[in-house]
């Protein structure tokens, strides 16, 4: 693709038919398509394009590009209020000086309390940029509940599955190569582990052909009742030939092709303007900051503060800077809840009281094993983008055929149980365990080094989805749009606890945890592929019970999913923020289109559902917008 082929004189225009902010997984798609449908649309990101930067297109280094210094925000989020329980995570963060932190118990006397890091990708292209690739299709009932709930059937799953297909006109694909696999049977040997114990039959004396008959079942496939069966899949990957490949190419290509799409990146916007003197008040257009790293979450943020301007929309702006930025945007803009915009001395344009609350994530948590030997297929890997990075090397050289690009054509997770809890709060699956060779533990500043350290570990992850927890919030810490916002996720008892709520997550997740725990006890029947012995670091053989387990959890997990701080909802329900159009309820001309849109966190992995609801957005933006014409 040619480097960013906006020109000067792009960027002064200063009036375009739709304004959109935030160029991830909602703006990219929905700016993409407007432009392609004719109209005059302006893409703000306050990150840079990332050309050239191989961070963002290696798989192998899916976590090494959240590290990336010039590509990522450091966002600091609270897990728990009461710090007793929160300061149990080994990953909770003190700030000690500028950038440097400490991590887990023991801090230096004067250390800052900061909490947990979610990392969040700044940059064209957005989070999906440094996310880990995994693309799995939403449950039907994510897209059924909001139409049986606004009385829109046009959000029935049976219509949604249209914009999948739209979706996969731009979207390349794949799983992991399963050759790469043969080059590392004692790893092979935990994934056909892993096969047994999601309820299959391998053969012990010739577990590979079983593996590779597996291998080729999508968990994506629309089989019958696809939503509810458990099984072993591959893991589908956004990427084409072993190349990450998404909204941010899209966006490239479309300018590239001459739609009429400008795009401004190192752009951060700070408020939405208003027109207030009809009945209602009209969103205008948008002010923002030009420069480089002007967040405060920014590794990079220095004394600039940018070069204020502004832009108008002829026809509507809309937001899409993700489940933390969204909220603080609206509510800088007034749009909030009335009595914490007045603390901050914000005029009120609309009071809405559900913006920035209602936020839900997934829990996932890890089963780590060290083993004596390293695990071959990382032989080289330095995961660090220098000269000595010999499978870097391999992936530059070689094309795509038969493991030839080596391991960093793939994220690491080769493949995914999907398994249905006891738990469950509705008849879709609702654990997805997958498994790789890493030390991943959570996030902290470092945390992919950590990960890399060695290449001895093997991990399972468990990722709970349909969770319950909607207690999560975000809130201003302060009127300065370059602040980051307050953010507090009230984990497991702190937050929905209705029914039972947090116990029965908590239940599903100790049941994750021992099935983790049966795949790695199955290794043992497959000595065929090798391998040496290996210890379990985490948990730890010492964490039993299922109170043991449970504390374990409650200690350590993680969640990088966070969605629905800007519901759509009825007009009966104070707390929606959205029409099931995604417009601002009581406001015109602005909509909001990203994770923050959701009434209930979808499927299993987000981005797919966040891409469907972004180009439903656009289908309804264009329709409007031809209907007025
Ligand atoms: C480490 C990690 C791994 C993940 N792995 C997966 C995975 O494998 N599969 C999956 O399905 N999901 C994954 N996710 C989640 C998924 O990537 C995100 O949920 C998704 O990208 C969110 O989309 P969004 O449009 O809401 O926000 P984003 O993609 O974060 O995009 C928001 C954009 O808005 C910009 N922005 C924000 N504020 C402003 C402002 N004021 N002015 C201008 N621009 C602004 C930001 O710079 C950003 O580029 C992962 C997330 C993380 C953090």
């Amino acid at each position: 693709l040619p480097a960013f082929p906006n020109s000067q004189a792009a960027r002064d225009v200063d009036e375009f038919d739709f304004v959109v902010v935030g160029s991830g997984a909602g703006g990219g798609p929905l700016a993409c398509r407007l432009a392609k449908a004719g109209f005059n649309t302006l893409l703000i990101e306050a990150g840079g394009d990332a050309n050239g930067n191989l961070n963002v297109s290696v798989p192998g280094y899916q976590a090494v590009v959240t590290q990336d210094p010039t590509l990522r925000w450091d966002i600091f989020v609270n897990h728990y209020k009461n710090q007793t329980q929160a300061k149990r995570d080994p990953k909770y963060v003190y700030e000690t000086g500028h950038n440097e932190y400490h991590v887990g118990p023991s801090p230096p006397p004067g250390a800052k309390d900061l909490g947990i890091l979610y990392p969040r990708g700044s940059m064209l292209g957005g989070s999906v940029n440094h996310n880990a690739l995994i693309w799995i299709t939403p449950h039907d009932r994510d897209f059924d509940t909001i139409a049986q709930l606004t009385g829109d059937n046009s959000w029935a799953a049976s219509n949604m599955k249209k914009y999948l297909l739209k979706i996969y006109q731009w979207l390349p694909v794949m799983p992991t190569d399963p050759t790469i696999l043969l080059r590392d049977l004692p790893l092979t040997r935990h994934l056909v582990a892993g096969a047994e114990a999601a309820g299959y039959s391998v053969p012990v004396l010739s577990p590979l052909a079983r593996l590779g008959q597996l291998l080729l079942q999508s968990p994506n496939a629309p089989v019958p009742n696809r939503d509810f069966v458990e099984g072993y899949f591959q893991v589908p990957l956004t990427m084409k030939f072993g190349e990450r490949q998404a909204v941010r190419e899209y966006i490239l290509r479309t300018v590239a092709e001459g739609h009429p799409l400008t795009v401004r990146t190192n752009t951060f916007v700070t408020k939405i303007k208003f027109d207030s003197s009809g009945p209602k008040p009209r969103a205008t257009g948008v002010d923002y900051l030009q420069g480089e790293y002007l967040y405060k979450a920014s590794p990079l943020h220095g004394t600039s503060s940018g070069t204020p301007g502004s832009v108008r929309a002829k026809r509507e702006v809309i937001i899409a800077g993700g489940t933390f930025n969204t909220p603080q945007i609206l509510k800088l803009s007034g749009i909030g809840p009335a009595r914490e915009l007045q603390r901050f001395g914000i005029p009120v344009i609309k009071n809405l009281p559900g913006v920035g609350t209602n936020m839900m994530d997934r829990y996932e948590v890890p089963v780590n094993v060290k083993h004596e030997s390293d695990f071959s297929v990382l032989d080289g890997c330095t995961f660090d983008l220098k000269p000595h990075d010999l499978c870097l090397k391999q992936w530059q050289e070689n094309p795509y055929i038969f493991a030839a690009r080596g391991a960093y054509t793939s994220n690491g997770l080769a493949t995914m149980m999907l398994q249905r809890s006891s738990f469950a709060s509705t008849p879709d699956v609702d654990l997805s365990i997958f498994g790789g060779p890493l030390n991943f533990q959570g996030y902290f500043p470092g945390w992919h080094d950590f990960s890399v350290r060695d290449h001895k570990h093997f991990s399972w992850y468990s990722l709970k989805a349909h969770t319950r927890n909607r207690a999560g919030t975000v809130e201003l810490r302060s009127s300065n749009p370059l602040d980051q916002p307050l953010i507090n996720f009230n984990y497991f008892h702190e937050g929905t606890t209705a029914g039972g709520a947090d116990r029965l997550d908590l239940g599903a997740l100790v049941q994750a945890i021992r099935k983790s725990r049966e795949a790695l006890g199955d290794w043992a029947n497959y000595p065929v592929l090798g391998g040496t012995p290996f210890v379990e670091e985490n948990p730890g053989p010492s964490v039993q019970t299922d109170e043991q387990i449970g504390q374990f959890i409650k200690d350590v997990a993680w969640g990088h999913h966070a969605a629905c701080t800007c519901p759509i909802g009825p007009d009966s329900d104070p707390m929606a923020v959205l029409d099931s159009d995604f417009r601002v309820k009581g406001v015109d001309g602005l909509r909001v289109v990203d994770a923050s849109v959701f009434p209930d966190i979808p499927g299993v992995f987000i981005q797919s559902a966040i891409f469907m609801a972004s180009e439903k957005a656009a289908d309804v933006l264009i329709a409007e917008a031809k209907a007025n014409a």
